[in-house]
C-alpha cells in the first residue's frame, strides 16, 4: 500500500469517525508495511495502541477494503524506547517539558490499571462558560504538561458538570503532547478495588510501586473513599509519595474536600493545599452553548436533520437539572426525528421529552421514591436500604432503583449510596432486571406506570 492510498483511507476514516476521534486516534498512527494480508502501523503509546485495536480496527480495515487493499487484520506496534532528543522536546507544537520529564521514560513499562478513556471527551467537544471557565483553564494548564505549579487539582461540582469529562480532556492531550508520562486515569472506587486485590493477593509492595511510577495520576469520585479507612491510608500515602515527587495529582468530588464526610482530616487538608475549583451549576448560556455544539456534531454526521427555531432555546429553558440529562433529551429528540422522518418542532419537542419536562420541572428525592414504593407493596421503608434478599423484599427495592434512576438526575454510584451503600453493579443489575421482567409482567408495568404518576404528580 502506498502513503497516497493511505491518505485516502485516512481521508475516509476523518468522515466516519469524526474530528475528535480521528485527531486523537488516528492520525497519530504511522503506517510501516502492509505484506501477507497485515497491515502494520506504529502507535507512540501502549495505551494509543490497545485504544485503537479495541475501537478503530474495524473502521480501518473497512475503509482499507474500500480503498481496493486486501488486508485481513491490522497490527500495531509501539516503537522501543528511544531517547528523546533534546530537540524533539522542545518542538513547538509540544509544551515545553519539565526539568524531571527529560529523560525518556519506560512508556511500556509495567501495564497502568487505569480506566478507559471516553474518546469524546475532548477539550475540543467541552463548552465553556462562565460556570465552569475556571476549571476549564486549570485543566488546560494540567494538560499543557508543564511543571507542576499546583498540586493537587482539586475540581469539584453536582451531578452530569464535567468533571470526568475534563478529566478525561486532560489525559487525551497530555497522550497527544507528552506521550513519554505515564498518566493513571482511575476512579476512587476503582482505586480501592486495586487496592483490596492487592492485598488479597499478596502484591501490596507492587501495587505501591506502580501507583509511584506515575507522572500524572487522576482520581475520579473520590467521595468514594471517605470512611474506607485502609484505602484511605493507603491513598494518602500514594498522594504525599507522588507530590514529594513532584508529580502533578488531578483530583474530582462531589464536593468541596472540607465538606466530604468521614474523610480523615489529614487529607483533607492535603487536598486543600493546591488549586480547589468549583464547577458551578450551569446556567442558561452554557447549556444553549452545549445544545448548539451538539446538534451541529450530530448535523455533521446527519445533515438531513431538521430543527424548528425556538426547540435548543426551550430546552436550554426548560432542562435545568444537569449537562447528562440534556445531552439524553437531545439524544431522545435525534433519535426520534430520524425514526420518524419528521422536523424536530415544538411541540414534537414537548410530546417526546414528557417525562424529562416533568422530572425537571419537580425534583422526586431517593427517599421519596423508597417510601412511595415501600408503601405501595406494604414493606418496612427500612427493607428499601436492608439486605434482605427474600423476593417479597428484592423485588420492590429494585422497583425503587429502577424508578431513581428514571426520575432523578442521580448516577449510579449515588443510588446505591442511598440504597444502603451498595455497590453501583448492583444497582446496575436491579435496573436491568425491572427492564426484562416489566415487558412480559403485566402487573408489575401497571404497578410502575402507577408509582410514577404518583411520583411526579
Ligand atoms: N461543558 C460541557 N460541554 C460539553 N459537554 C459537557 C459539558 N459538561 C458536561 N458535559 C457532558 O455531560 C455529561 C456528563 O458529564 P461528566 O460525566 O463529566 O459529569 P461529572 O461531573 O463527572 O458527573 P458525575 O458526578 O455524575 O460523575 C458528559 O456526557 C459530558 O460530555
Amino acid at each position: 500500500m502506498t502513503d497516497e492510498t493511505w491518505g485516502r483511507v485516512c481521508d475516509e476514516l476523518l468522515k466516519s469517525v469524526g474530528k475528535n476521534n480521528y485527531s486523537t486516534w488516528i492520525a497519530p498512527l504511522r503506517l510501516i508495511e502492509m505484506s501477507e494480508g497485515i497491515a502494520a502501523f506504529e502507535a507512540p503509546t501502549k495505551f494509543m495502541r490497545d485504544w485503537v485495536s479495541r475501537n478503530f480496527a474495524e473502521p480501518i480495515l473497512r475503509e482499507l477494503r474500500a480503498a481496493g487493499v486486501a488486508a485481513e487484520r491490522i497490527d500495531i506496534r509501539v516503537p522501543a524506547l528511544r531517547a528523546i532528543p533534546a530537540a524533539e522536546i522542545s518542538k513547538p507544537a509540544v509544551a515545553p517539558a519539565p526539568a524531571r520529564a527529560r529523560v525518556a521514560r519506560p512508556v511500556d513499562g509495567a501495564e497502568l490499571p487505569g480506566a478507559p478513556l471516553d474518546a469524546r471527551f475532548t477539550f475540543d467537544s467541552f463548552v465553556v462558560g462562565k460556570p465552569n471557565e475556571l476549571a476549564h483553564a486549570a485543566a488546560r494548564r494540567v494538560a499543557e504538561g508543564g511543571p507542576v505549579t499546583f498540586n493537587p487539582l482539586f475540581l469539584y461540582g453536582g451531578v452530569g458538570l464535567g468533571k470526568t469529562h475534563l478529566m478525561h480532556a486532560i489525559a487525551h492531550e497530555l497522550q497527544i503532547r507528552r506521550p513519554d508520562l505515564r498518566v493513571l486515569y482511575l476512579s476512587a472506587e476503582q482505586f480501592m478495588y486495586r487496592f483490596v486485590q492487592a492485598l488479597r493477593e499478596r502484591q501490596i509492595m507492587d501495587f505501591k510501586e506502580l501507583f509511584r511510577s506515575v507522572d500524572v495520576l487522576m482520581v475520579d469520585d473520590v467521595q468514594f473513599i471517605a470512611g474506607k479507612d485502609s484505602t484511605q491510608e493507603e491513598f494518602f500515602h500514594t498522594f504525599n509519595a507522588l507530590v514529594d515527587q513532584g508529580k502533578q495529582i488531578v483530583i474530582s468530588a462531589d464536593r468541596a474536600p472540607g465538606e466530604i464526610k468521614d474523610l480523615e482530616e489529614r487529607i483533607k487538608s492535603r487536598l486543600q493545599c493546591g488549586l480547589v475549583v468549583d464547577l458551578h451549576p450551569t446556567d442558561y448560556e452554557l447549556r444553549l452553548g452545549i445544545l448548539q455544539t451538539k446538534t451541529e456534531a450530530y448535523r455533521a454526521q446527519y445533515p438531513g436533520l431538521k430543527l424548528a427555531p425556538g426547540v435548543l432555546e426551550f430546552l436550554a429553558h426548560r432542562i435545568t437539572t444537569n449537562v447528562r440529562v440534556l445531552e439524553g433529551a437531545l439524544t431522545r429528540l435525534f433519535a426520534f426525528a430520524s425514526l420518524v422522518g419528521r422536523e424536530i418542532t415544538l411541540d414534537l419537542a414537548q410530546e417526546c421529552l414528557t417525562d424529562i419536562l416533568r422530572a425537571s420541572d419537580r425534583k422526586v428525592s431517593i427517599e421519596e421514591i423508597q417510601r412511595k414504593v415501600a408503601e405501595h407493596y406494604n414493606v418496612r421503608l427500612s427493607d428499601m436500604i436492608g439486605p434482605k434478599r427474600v423476593r417479597t423484599i428484592a423485588r420492590p427495592r429494585q422497583v425503587a432503583m429502577y424508578l431513581s434512576k428514571q426520575l432523578t438526575t442521580r448516577s449510579l454510584p449515588e443510588i446505591g449510596r442511598r440504597f444502603g451503600g451498595r455497590d453501583h453493579t448492583t444497582i446496575m443489575h436491579g435496573i436491568r432486571k425491572i427492564e426484562e421482567l416489566k415487558d412480559g409482567d403485566r402487573q408489575l408495568a401497571e404497578d410502575i406506570a402507577l408509582l410514577r404518576r404518583l411520583l411526579e404528580s
